[in-house]
Parts: structure tokens; sequence; C-alpha cells
């Protein structure tokens, strides 16, 4: 699968929030997306997503096969989408049966996040870097190929954001594609770049530097 975007516009309450932002995805490829808060990351993402329309621009997702870009992608967002009643076994389920393309099994998700222990845990127990492992181990119940992460580090410990990190470089080594908004470094190996600005400033994608190690 390949994901091509083109030119995109994104307004809110009719206020431009950025245009022209354009880039190619391709298997094994990482996008990481910088920008003041405020500058349009999570919208972006939100787009991506499709919960969100864009004001102009072109969406394209190539050799997906039947699928939409919609069935082909995950996105864990600032809220972890979790029902804190269930456990965390039990949200995983959920996961992978609203999703479908079967991945790991609850319990093998979550001992890859190092959460076993909670598998029979309510979520409303966890602590608030639990929660965000637990939503971040919805990434591995369901094989999608497109993974959309919004600050997937916030609430993690160091070890977490390794362990973060290591998923996120299995997944490319496997083809898989990541958009990553972040203000902090991720350990990926040269991802492209896009840093989303203000409409009246263009935003713009440009190749990485291995120099600074996002
Ligand atoms: N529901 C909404 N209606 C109108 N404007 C909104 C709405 N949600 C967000 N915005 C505005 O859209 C702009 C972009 O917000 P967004 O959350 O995408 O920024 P961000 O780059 O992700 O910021 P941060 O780094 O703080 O997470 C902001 O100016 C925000 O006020």
């Amino acid at each position: 699968m390949r994901l091509v975007v083109e030119d995109l516009e994104s307004r809110r309450s009719g206020r431009r929030i950025f245009e022209g932002v354009s880039f190619a995805l391709a298997p094994g490829e990482a996008l990481v997306v910088t920008g003041r808060n405020g500058a349009g990351k999570s919208t972006l993402l939100a787009i991506l997503s499709g919960r969100l329309r864009p004001a102009a621009g072109l969406i394209r997702v190539e050799e997906a096969g039947e699928r939409t870009l919609a069935e082909c992608l995950h996105l864990v967002g600032h809220r972890d989408g979790l029902k804190s009643a269930l456990t965390a076994g039990e949200n995983l389920r959920f996961a992978a049966d609203l999703l479908g393309a079967r991945g790991l099994s609850s319990r093998e998700a979550l001992e890859r996040v190092g959460l076993a222990h909670a598998h029979d845990l309510p979520v409303a127990y966890l602590s608030a870097g639990q929660r965000r492992r637990t939503a971040l181990a919805r990434l591995l119940v369901a094989h999608r190929p497109l993974w959309l992460l919004d600050e997937p580090t916030s609430a993690l410990d160091v070890a977490s954001q390794e362990t973060l990190a290591d998923l996120m470089k299995a997944h490319l080594a496997d083809g898989g594609m990541l958009v990553v908004a972040t203000h902090q470094a991720l350990g990926l190996e040269n991802p492209k770049r896009l840093v989303v600005e203000p409409a009246a400033a263009r935003s713009h994608a440009a190749a990485f530097d291995a120099e600074g190690g996002w």
C-alpha cells in the first residue's frame, strides 16, 4: 500500500489552519509531523483518519486492493478510547473484533507493552502511562498497515518509550507505514519529516537529515 497526500488544506470554524500539505509514504516509511501547539498536527491526523474533512486537497491510497483508507489504518489519538469499566484484555478483544484483520491475542499484545499483569484488571485501575500502553497494544491485536499516532509518547516512561520505538521499528520492518505527530524524539531512523505551519507560512515536507534522530 502507498499513501499519497496532495495540497491538503484544513479549515476549522471558518479559519484556515494549514494549507499546501503534501507527502507520500511507501511501505516501510515513516513521517514525523512537528509544529508548534495549535499548528494543526492533530487536525492533520484526524483528516487522514477520515474523522475530519479537508477543505481542499487529495488523499489517495494505492495498491490497497479492495480496502478503503479507513480499513487500512489505526489511529491512536490524545484520547485513549478505552472503556474504563472493561478490563485491558476486554478492551483489546473488543478492538480486535471491531477492526478485524486479527493480529496478536490480547494477552500477547499486553505482554509486548509490558502489561501482562493488567490483562484482567479494569482499565479504571490503570495509571495514565498504563492506559496509554493499553491503547498502543491495540495496534497489535489487528493488523493494519498505516499507524497514525498522535503524541504516542505522552505519559510514557523511558522504558515504555523504548518499547514503543521497538514496536514502530518492527512495524516499518514488516512493510508498515507510520505518521506520528510529536514534540519528542522517537528513535526512528531517517523518517520523512513534515513541519505543519500556520496557513500564512506554507507547510512543507522535507527529507529528514539523520542527525536529529527522531
Ligand atoms: N473543534 C474545533 N473547532 C474549531 N477549531 C478547532 C477545533 N479543534 C481544534 N481547533 C483549532 O485547530 C487548530 C489546530 O489544532 P490541533 O489540535 O490540530 O493542533 P496541534 O498542532 O495538534 O496542537 P498541539 O501541539 O497543542 O497538540 C487550533 O488552532 C485549534 O484551536
